[in-house]
């Protein structure tokens, strides 16, 4: 597996090894092993999530406080996402900014995103099916989100040629300026 730190190092891409013959390709999506030698650190996942969104639908920036933060291990085993990853740790250099990534079913490519980021992803295929490992369980009380379309953060998200389809819940949410943050 080939692990290529972003512009913000402690997320990190991963490209598993694939091998395919004249059946169709075998990898594996995960492995404790090889993933912890790749980020250089113990992680225990303890729920796996499998989200499915037609083109457009854009999902976040969300992120679980503290003591039920989230690190992810996101993959997509249909279509394509353009993923985003936020850095809201405010003693973190990278503080306010973000990476992002194409994920698809393609590529095969992962992303970790530690605990301390803000994530969310649009829809670039017809149909996509997002799956992703969280090293918390789901906790509501403690789940935040920040406006995908913030000028603070300044994401440049892909333009469509269709409109963004976002829950009420993501749209009402609020700007960075005033998102809890992680220390
Ligand atoms: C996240 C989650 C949701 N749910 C229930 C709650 C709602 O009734 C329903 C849809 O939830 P929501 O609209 O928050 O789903 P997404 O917008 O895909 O949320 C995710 O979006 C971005 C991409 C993220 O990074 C987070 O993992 C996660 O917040 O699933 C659960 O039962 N368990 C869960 O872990």
């Amino acid at each position: 597996m080939k692990a290529t730190p972003l512009d913000i190092p402690e997320v990190v891409l991963l490209e598993p090894n694939v091998f395919g013959d004249e059946r169709g390709f075998f990898f594996e999506s995960f492995n404790q092993k090889k993933f912890e030698e790749a980020i250089g650190y113990p992680v225990e996942f303890v729920q796996d999530n499998h989200s499915r969104s037609c083109k457009g639908v854009l999902r976040g920036l969300h992120y679980q406080l503290s003591p039920h933060a989230q690190g992810k291990l996101v993959r997509v085993a249909r279509g394509e996402v353009f993923d985003v990853a936020v850095d809201i740790r405010k003693s973190s250099p990278t503080f306010g900014k973000s990476v992002t990534a194409y994920l698809s079913e393609e590529n095969k490519r992962q992303l970790w995103v530690p605990e301390g980021f803000a994530h969310g992803f649009v829809v670039l295929s017809e149909t996509a099916d997002f799956l992703y490992k969280t090293t918390s369980f789901y906790a509501p009380d403690c789940e935040r989100s920040i406006i995908w379309s913030d000028t603070d953060l300044d994401i440049h998200w892909p333009d469509l040629d269709v409109d963004f389809i976002v829950s009420d819940k993501d749209e009402m949410a609020n700007s960075f300026s005033v998102a809890d943050y992680f220390e």
